[in-house]
């Protein structure tokens, strides 16, 4: 499997291009265990499985992650504590009040698609988690900033962040496979996740009951900004995404896995030969939904620009370069529309 600059490369980027258009009806799920060990053909094979997964849907499941379930059950043990919180001091760590877009999102605050109403969830937010001396904190670029906590839950931090230590592993590990699927070396990322960008958020979709008003529900239709997103679901149902027929494709959880989808950035990155898919949640179930995404870029400074072998006659580059944590901040921004008004 070679997305290079060959004839054979090119043919088949053009093939896997047409093949996409062919909807899909299920997400698969992939076997990441040989991620974790030294063998490269099993490796490869992963990457194969992904690659295939990101042409033809931009999402998949992993199995056999790694990440501890005791460190997933904690952090969605901690979350709803948080979130049952008095609104007067849950709005004391509002995500306005840092630098680093970490902190408490009220309902309806955000809009992920513009054509909506605002979007039905509640959210904690963290981003990179940096020692306090470093230096990128002085340097006042807004992804990386030091992390805000809500007062007197210190269980609430540390779940969160064993959470983030584990699934940054984890994200380490995905770039990797990534790397192979696209044609590259293992650690063709590596130089460019040294001080990686993340949002790690955990949500609360409260319950819709009745008819549902598609242009007020948990979350909007909307594509990630990010290179990758790896997505914890708690039990409850409520992720759909769609295909190329304008379907909506459940993406329910299944115990032991993360969802993966490719966002905005690693499309960019492949020239949208891997696809950053429209989704959205809509919870129905009665039940409070709990789901944790992880959204993983590179370093701010990277900057994002089409690699040479998803460029050919038939598929030109379709993007210009941007500097990684510049493009995200600018689709922050865009999402939470009080930061327009305010400066
Ligand atoms: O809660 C989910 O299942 C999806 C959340 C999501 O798409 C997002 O936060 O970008
Ligand atoms: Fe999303």
């Amino acid at each position: 499997m070679d997305l290079v600059k060959t004839g054979n490369g090119v043919r088949q980027a053009a093939a896997e291009l047409s093949a996409r258009e062919v909807p899909f009806h299920e997400i698969p799920v992939i076997d990441f265990g040989p991620m974790l060990g030294n063998d490269p053909v099993a490796k490869q094979t992963v990457a194969d499985a992904l690659r295939e997964a990101a042409t033809k849907v931009g999402f998949f499941y992993i199995k056999n992650h790694g990440v501890p379930e005791e460190i997933i059950k904690a952090m969605f043990d901690a979350g709803p504590a948080f979130f049952a919180l008095s609104l007067d001091e849950k709005m004391k760590v509002h995500v306005k009040t840092s630098t680093n877009n970490s902190g408490y999102t009220p309902l309806l605050e955000e809009n992920v698609n513009p054509q909506a109403k605002g979007d039905l969830h509640e959210a904690y937010d963290i981003a990179a988690e940096l020692p306090p001396d470093d230096p990128a904190l002085a340097e006042g670029k807004g992804l990386y900033g030091v992390n805000i906590w809500p007062e007197g839950m210190p269980g609430f931090r540390k779940a969160m962040l064993a959470y983030h230590f584990e699934v940054l592993k984890l994200g380490r590990r995905l770039f990797g496979a990534f790397a192979l699927a696209l044609g590259q070396a293992e650690d063709f990322f590596e130089p460019m996740i040294t001080k990686p960008t993340c949002a790690q958020r955990i949500i609360y979709y409260p319950s819709q009951d009745g008819a549902i008003d598609e242009e007020l529900i948990g979350i909007g239709a909307h594509s990630d900004y990010e290179c990758f997103t790896i997505l914890a679901q708690h039990e409850v149902a409520a992720l759909q995404v769609l295909n190329t027929a304008g379907e909506w494709i459940a993406a329910p959880p299944i115990p032991g896995t993360y969802v993966i989808n490719i966002g905005d950035q690693m499309a960019r990155w492949s020239n949208d030969i891997f696809k950053s898919t429209l989704h959205r949640a809509i919870n129905t179930t009665g039940r409070a939904r709990y789901s944790a995404p992880f959204f993983l870029g590179t370093n701010y400074d990277t900057v994002i620009d089409v690699l040479p072998g998803c460029v050919s006659a038939e598929h030109p580059r379709k993007y210009e370069p941007v500097i990684a944590g510049d493009y995200v901040q600018s689709r922050f921004d865009a999402t939470y529309g009080y930061r327009q008004t305010e400066s």
